[in-house]
């Protein structure tokens, strides 16, 4: 089960030492991360292993996408590194989803499976994407929500969407299915690569299990403050701009 309201700190560094370093500088126990491609194709297993020692909840966000067979046996093995949360894309289909389950729970450490997530559409993907790269032509709550809803019949946990088709998904899922929402940002921030982007005061509002901020804490010109003003405004609607 995950934590009430966790906000996940995307470790996108190019290796082990800076994630670990930007974590000593924030110098906050009980810290939520997420371990994305980056840092885990650089730094593999171990680093998994250095950031249980210091007691972290971990997301390790690899979103997983192949045949079930093949999605099956990974996330045994990614299931005996003892995270958090896992996840796939929701592209992948019912079937696959069901192996991904199915793979965590063989490789489960004393019945401790990690929590599998769906992702839905990408953050960075917009309307346009949707219909002219991908050749979808329902409208994107719509795909996200039916997205999510195979996800539900699959076994998953929750999924990751954007935080404005989080209610959508608490809808037609039920309210214990997370909703894990990159693409947050203060007010003033720069979008970058995100399309759908909301602060973490709305995200709060929506109703949303968990948020994921990256660059927002990681590039600021002073993370620390940065942490405690994304914290503040995702726990008590206490939003202040990000200098
Ligand atoms: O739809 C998705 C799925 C995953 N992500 C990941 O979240 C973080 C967001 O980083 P920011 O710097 O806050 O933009 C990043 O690791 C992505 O890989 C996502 O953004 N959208």
């Amino acid at each position: 089960m995950l934590a009430t309201k966790p906000m996940f700190i995307a470790l996108d560094f190019p290796s082990g030492e800076e994630a670990l370093s930007f974590l000593d500088q924030l110098a906050i126990e009980e810290v939520a991360v997420k371990v994305g491609m980056e840092l885990f194709y650089k730094e593999g297993p171990s680093i998994i292993e250095q950031l249980k020692q210091r007691n972290y909840k971990i997301f390790l966000d690899l979103k997983l996408h192949d045949i079930p067979n093949t999605v099956e046996r990974a996330m045994k093995n990614l299931a005996s590194l003892g995270v958090d949360v896992v996840n796939v894309h929701a592209a992948g289909g019912k079937r696959m989803i069901e192996a991904a389950q199915k793979g965590l729970q063989e490789g489960a450490i004393n019945g401790q499976k990690p929590l599998l997530l769906a992702v839905t559409q990408l953050t960075s993907t917009d309307d346009e994407m949707l219909s002219e790269q991908l050749l979808i032509q329902e409208e994107m709550e719509q795909v996200v929500k039916h997205y999510a809803y195979n996800a539900k019949q699959a076994g998953a946990d929750g999924v990751v969407c954007s935080v404005w088709e989080s209610r959508l998904v608490h809808d037609i899922c039920g309210t214990d299915f997370y909703t894990v929402t990159p693409g947050i940002r203060m007010e003033n921030q720069h979008n970058q690569d995100q399309v759908r982007v909301a602060t973490p005061t709305v995200a709060n509002e929506q109703g949303v299990s968990a948020i994921v901020v990256g660059r927002g804490i990681t590039k600021a010109e002073d993370p620390v403050r940065a942490y405690h003003q994304f914290e503040g405004a995702w726990n008590n609607g206490n939003e202040t701009t990000i200098s």
